[in-house]
């Protein structure tokens, strides 16, 4: 093979396989490298699906999607295209759960990641130049893997949520696949099993923090903006005491989110507009109890803090309409050890009858009669039968959202919150659940998840190429996407299907666009929101390569 083939046939952005013309084989040295039939995309997305139906388990059907992701990109996302809802907790979200698991065992491909370390500083700047490869780069997925999903540390194996969460961002919104950059930060892992594997890729010492850690994170962020000024930073799965530091420390300066905090705190309010919508309740009459308030757990409340206040109530009034409770039961202002995060949401033990006696989450739901109740506490089961009565005794719709990931972490399942509510409860979780029918109705639930807000939000910013995200943005965004659920039907879920992701995640970003531009928040001069948005949706097509 001549340099020039090999170059095209191993380029995932330039290779057609057996799609390339007579034409293009000649023209680009190709002649002789392919079997002679020269296929469509449809009958090779239709080949490749029937050898995606033919593996047993999600994992191996995953390894297959990989590959043809790793060896052409354009029939990877038409392959997508056509079986999104299917695929989605294949490359998403849970089966990346049990591939980050095994990332040194499986591991065969970088799929285009960058790995920074925080060992070598001064290597930052060519990773990421490296990496890229001359690339247009409008958007990074970036993840240090402390808190992946809930499992918790995984070190360099964290990648693939990097590259899992990208793949989202393309078959949901149309960001071009050669634009995009997948992450990893590799600081270290306090996962001893991972440190002990012999197999295992990354720095094998403990997690480096404070200074050290933060100096790394500059250079990163340094270096990114110097390389693809135009670029969307978007931070994942960063640990407890690093990702609201981190958040806090750009979200004014560059185009950046962080996707635990704010798209699940946007998905989650989406989803309580929803509801609301079904119940035809105010928003001002709901009290939430948030189970589990770490990075997403404390984003939420600050989104539904922002909505409250929106919605006419003061800061203070509106901060008793939550409920903080973690591992020492509900947090007071006096709780040893609080985040910065929760000192905002702490309350005052006078504002209780009995705070004493409020060090569990059963106590919290007996004396407080919540109208909302989140789990993402990463405690399976945790929503249990007697505490879900309890709730369901003192509000007629309560609205029930153990979002913790993957599976095997929710805080309940949907069937059974259903059965325990007799069919009452509104429901979004954080994994795909199937229609359930109970007493005659179906169910649909709504997935809680990040997905159905960040691609929309994030393609919304790079079209309008936003300076910053701001309040305002993520609040019209949030209404988008809550503002599309029909009520009329019985069983309804709070938020719209993923088999409509590509039309409300184009939604998103038009209206997450048309308020940056609203705001003067754009750097480029936009004429035209909903074409600027038209404009940088790639499609999954082949193009002529010899023109
Ligand atoms: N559905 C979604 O879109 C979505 C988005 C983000 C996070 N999540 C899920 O939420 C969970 C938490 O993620 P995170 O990033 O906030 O992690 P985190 O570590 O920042 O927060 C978890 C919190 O739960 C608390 N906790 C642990 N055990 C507890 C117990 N027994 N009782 C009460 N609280 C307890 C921890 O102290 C911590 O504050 C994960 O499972 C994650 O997958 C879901
Ligand atoms: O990755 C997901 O499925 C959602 C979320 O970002 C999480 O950390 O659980
Ligand atoms: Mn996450």
């Amino acid at each position: 093979m001549n340099q020039h083939a090999d170059h095209i046939l191993n380029n995932p952005f330039l290779n057609k396989g057996t799609a390339f013309t007579k034409e293009e084989r000649q023209q680009l040295g190709l002649t002789g490298t392919l079997p002679a039939h020269v296929q469509t995309i449809d009958e090779q997305t239709d080949q490749a699906y029937a050898q995606f139906q033919s593996k047993t388990s999600d994992l191996e059907k995953r390894l297959f999607l990989m590959t043809l992701f790793n060896e052409n990109r354009t029939l990877f996302f038409h392959l997508m295209d056509e079986h999104v809802v299917e695929f989605m907790p294949i490359v998403y979200d849970p089966t990346v759960a049990d591939s980050i698991e095994q990332y040194s065992e499986l591991f065969t491909d970088p799929q285009g990641t960058a790995y920074v370390s925080v060992d070598d500083p001064d290597s930052i700047e060519d990773t990421l130049r490296n990496a890229a490869n001359g690339r247009d780069i409008r958007l990074l997925v970036v993840t240090d893997a402390e808190g992946i999903l809930g499992m918790g540390d995984w070190g360099v194996n964290g990648a693939d949520i990097a590259v899992g969460k990208l793949m989202v961002y393309t078959a949901a919104a149309g960001i071009d696949p050669a634009q995009v950059l997948p992450v990893s930060i590799d600081a270290g892992t306090n996962n001893q099993k991972l440190l002990d594997d012999p197999l295992y890729l990354g720095n094998r010492h403990e997690r480096v923090y404070g200074d050290k850690y933060y100096a790394a994170i500059d250079k990163f962020v340094e270096a990114e903006q110097k390389l693809f000024p135009k670029a969307l930073l978007h931070w994942e799965d960063f640990g407890r005491s690093n990702a609201k530091v981190i958040l806090d420390k750009y979200q004014d300066k560059l185009p950046t989110f962080n996707d635990d905090i704010q798209g699940t705190g946007m998905v989650v309010l989406a989803g309580i507009l929803g509801g609301l919508n079904i119940t035809n309740e105010d928003i001002k009459d709901q009290k939430f109890v948030i189970f589990g308030s770490g990075t997403a757990g404390m984003g939420i409340a600050s989104q539904i803090l922002d909505e409250l206040k929106r919605s006419g109530l003061d800061d203070a009034d509106a901060r008793k309409h939550f409920y903080p409770v973690d591992k020492q039961g509900l947090l007071f202002t006096d709780t040893p050890d609080l985040t910065a995060a929760q000192k905002e949401f702490a309350r005052d033990r006078a504002d209780f009858d009995n705070p004493d006696d409020l060090t569990t989450l059963a106590a919290v739901v007996k004396a407080v009669h919540p109208t909302v109740m989140i789990g993402t506490s990463t405690q399976p089961g945790a929503f249990s039968e007697d505490l879900v009565k309890d709730m369901a005794a003192h509000t007629e719709r309560p609205m029930i959202f153990p979002l913790s990931n993957p599976t095997k972490l929710a805080e309940a399942k949907a069937e059974d919150l259903l059965k325990w509510t007799d069919g009452k409860a509104l429901i979004a979780t954080g994994i795909p659940v199937k229609d359930i029918d109970y007493n005659g109705t179906t169910y649909h639930i709504g997935q809680g998840n990040n997905a159905l807000m960040y691609p929309g939000l994030g393609f919304g910013l790079i079209a309008s190429t936003a300076k910053v995200l701001n309040g305002e943005t993520l609040s019209a965004a949030c209404h988008a996407l809550g503002g599309l659920v029909d009520a009329s039907q019985p069983g309804a879920a709070v938020l719209p299907p993923v088999d409509d992701l590509t039309d409300f995640s184009q939604h998103i970003a038009e209206v997450v666009a048309q308020s940056v531009v609203d705001q003067k928040l754009n750097q480029e001069p936009i004429e035209d929101v909903k074409q600027a948005v038209a404009d940088l949706k790639w499609m999954p097509e082949y193009h002529s390569l010899t023109d």
